[in-house]
């Protein structure tokens, strides 16, 4: 007799999730280097964020979905139209992670831990003073499985996005900022809604019913 241990099961419910799941099969059609691409998407569809010629940043960029979405956006629809030059991005697009990350043409990317004030001082040389139009974050921390701890560190990771936030948002720039519905959530909701003149709660169908994440959008910001 088989005995099935409780893991291999877990891993055999998500392998089958994942090869039916139609964002994974509409991300290989499209050359996505993972679904999340379409949770970005559909963030735009709602809420209008990205336009060409903008100034984005983009937190937690690996594998590069995101970075791969948001160079579509930005690619001229023909060469050299809009001014830009051929084969030139009509944007900027500074992405950054601590775990390696494939070039995605146009995009420059800055490898380190957002946490680490040498990285952040990387992060604001890439931008030569230039303010920036959307902030994005999709950082999600390691989890060690005790709610309080990883409650902490997702905070911790939001704040410090909100902080880079209010230093180098346009007063109408915007922040999409992933989030979990665990402890300090309320807390990061508030947050937000000090910051920022409107504030969004959106749960993209691209992110599974049963993950926690949702998005939490803040569109211009509040006069100190
Ligand atoms: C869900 S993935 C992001 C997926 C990405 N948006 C995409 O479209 O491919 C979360 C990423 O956050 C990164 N991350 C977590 N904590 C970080 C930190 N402190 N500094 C930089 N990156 C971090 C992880 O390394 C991981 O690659």
């Amino acid at each position: 007799m088989k005995v099935q241990t409780k893991s291999k099961k877990v891993n055999k419910a998500w392998l089958n999730d994942h090869v039916t799941d139609p964002f994974v099969k509409l991300a290989q059609k499209e050359g996505y280097r993972s679904r999340a691409a379409y949770k970005l998407k559909e963030l735009d569809e709602v809420f209008q964020l990205f336009r060409p010629g903008q100034v984005v940043v983009d937190l937690g960029a690996s594998p590069g979905a995101w970075s791969q979405y948001l160079r579509r956006r930005f690619a001229p629809k023909e060469a050299g139209v809009g001014g830009a030059a051929v084969g030139e991005l009509n944007g900027t697009i500074i992405a950054l992670d601590m775990l390696e990350f494939e070039p995605v043409e146009g995009v420059e990317f800055i490898q380190g831990d957002f946490r680490e004030a040498e990285v952040l001082a990387q992060l604001e040389a890439a931008l030569q003073a230039r303010p920036v139009d959307v902030v994005v974050s999709d950082m999600a921390p390691n989890l060690s499985g005790i709610s309080a701890t990883d409650a902490a560190r997702i905070e911790h990771l939001i704040e410090l996005a909100l902080d880079f936030s209010r230093q180098h948002l346009k007063p109408q720039g915007a922040l999409v900022a992933k989030v979990f519905h665990s402890a300090g959530y309320d807390q990061l909701v508030a947050a937000f809604k000090a910051q920022f003149v409107r504030v969004k709660v959106h749960k993209p169908k691209a992110s599974r019913d049963k993950s926690s994440e949702t998005f939490l959008v803040g569109i211009g910001l509040k006069k100190a």
